[in-house]
């Protein structure tokens, strides 16, 4: 037995989900270049569920569900109130989703129609409760859902209580998009090895939350727009990076195991970056970035990934630093969801084995010849 280190190149599971082949990625076939210019979040969600784009009522259907499943339990509420005002955004998520399981009186049926009502019902709650949390940490009462608007739009009124902007909103949904599935990725593989013993569509999402918090994987975008806070001006930027290559210390938001000559995501969020910025009558960001692919690229032969641009397409969006995380968890719930329910379908326990390297032919000596 011989192991191969991070499970590069491993085919460890078939799905009809998504994919991606030759640096192109398809939600069921469809090209994401195609759906971020056309499709709308909650359209890409039912096509991830249910592997086909809806027609127009049962898309209204579905935004008619999301919008009854958002409020949140008042006993969240107040848990979540409890929790140190001084926390990891991704770390109060995972436990409030936890929690989340136990006000669902379905939590336990495992049946495919009430894990389908439990994937709504998780992707409508999930903006919700970081929104709730976002508010409640800096002191403030949560804001309640509106009915009838789209996750974007709702999540964004949620944060502040205020009509966001179509750009805002369009902007958002859009990256909802791009971020929704990506195959085997770490946190979806968690999400399917949970529920591969046979365990609650809840314990998946938990298990998702926690591995996407990690920088080399979702939390990369709070690690992108931490450095671009040290960094502060252009000018600084080439000793920053040159220091840091270096040090062989990695530079977040470059490099992907799929990818090696690019994330086709990238390119649209680096447009919307630009777009923002002039908006905004402030290209700062995008000057920076774009300096910094630029030396990675040249020096490192590596291509931003999703979560590069992401970091300034959200600061301007005015969002916090500590939510960029829970957005990607926003999006990436769809493709959880989506993942656990095909596992389900066709379930068989994950179990790989491990290729020992400790000792062999050990004597157990007693503790006081020890
Ligand atoms: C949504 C997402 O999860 S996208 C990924 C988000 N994560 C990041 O942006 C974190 C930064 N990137 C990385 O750490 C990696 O590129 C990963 C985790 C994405 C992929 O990891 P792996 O496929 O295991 O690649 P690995 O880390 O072995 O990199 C291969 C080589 O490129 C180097 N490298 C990879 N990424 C980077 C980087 N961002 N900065 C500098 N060097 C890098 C590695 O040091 C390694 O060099 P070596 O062979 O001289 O040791
Ligand atoms: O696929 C991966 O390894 C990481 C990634 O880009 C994602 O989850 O979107």
């Amino acid at each position: 037995m011989t192991a191969t280190k991070g499970l590069e190149g491993i085919v460890a599971t078939t799905s009809s989900i998504s994919s991606i082949v030759d640096g192109v990625l398809t939600y069921r076939g469809y090209d994401i270049d195609d759906l971020a210019s056309n499709a709308c979040f909650e359209e890409v969600a039912y096509l991830l569920w249910f592997g086909k784009l809806p027609n127009r009522i049962e898309l209204d259907n579905l935004k008619q569900k999301l919008s009854e499943y958002a409020p949140i339990p008042d006993a969240l509420i107040s848990q979540i109130k409890l929790y140190p005002k001084k926390l990891n955004t991704m770390a109060a998520l995972r436990s409030a989703i936890s929690a989340l399981a136990l006000y669902d009186e379905n939590a336990e049926d495992d049946s495919q129609e009430a894990n389908e009502i439990k994937a709504v019902k998780l992707q409508a709650q999930l903006p919700t409760i970081v929104a709730a949390i976002a508010r409640i940490r800096e002191g403030n009462e949560p804001v309640a859902p509106k009915q009838g608007v789209s996750i974007a739009e709702n999540f964004l009124y949620m944060l502040t209580g205020e009509e966001p902007s179509e750009t805002s909103v369009k902007a958002l949904d859009q990256a909802l998009v791009l971020h929704a599935d990506h195959e085997l990725n770490a946190s979806t593989f968690a999400a399917r090895v949970t529920v591969a013993t046979l365990s609650d569509i809840y314990s998946g999402v938990t298990s998702a939350i926690g591995a996407l918090k990690g920088p080399l994987h979702g939390g990369a975008n709070e690690a992108v727009m931490k450095m671009l806070s040290e960094i502060g001006s252009v000018e600084k930027l080439e000793s920053y990076i040159q220091d840091k290559l270096d040090n062989r210390q990695k530079i977040m938001g470059f490099g992907h195991r799929v990818y090696k000559n690019g994330d086709p995501r990238a390119k649209h969020l680096q447009r919307m970056s630009l777009e923002l910025g002039e908006q905004k009558g402030n290209t700062d960001l995008y000057e920076m970035s774009v300096q910094i692919e630029e030396l990675i690229t040249s020096q490192k032969g590596l291509k931003p990934n999703v979560d590069f641009y992401s970091a300034s397409v959200y600061t301007q969006l005015g969002i916090d630093r500590e939510l960029f995380t829970p957005i990607f968890a926003i999006s990436r719930v769809s493709g959880w969801t989506a993942h656990i329910l095909e596992q389900l379908s066709d379930n068989r326990i994950i179990r790989p084995r491990a290729e020992y390297t400790g000792p062999t032919n050990q004597k157990y000596i007693p503790i006081e010849r020890r």
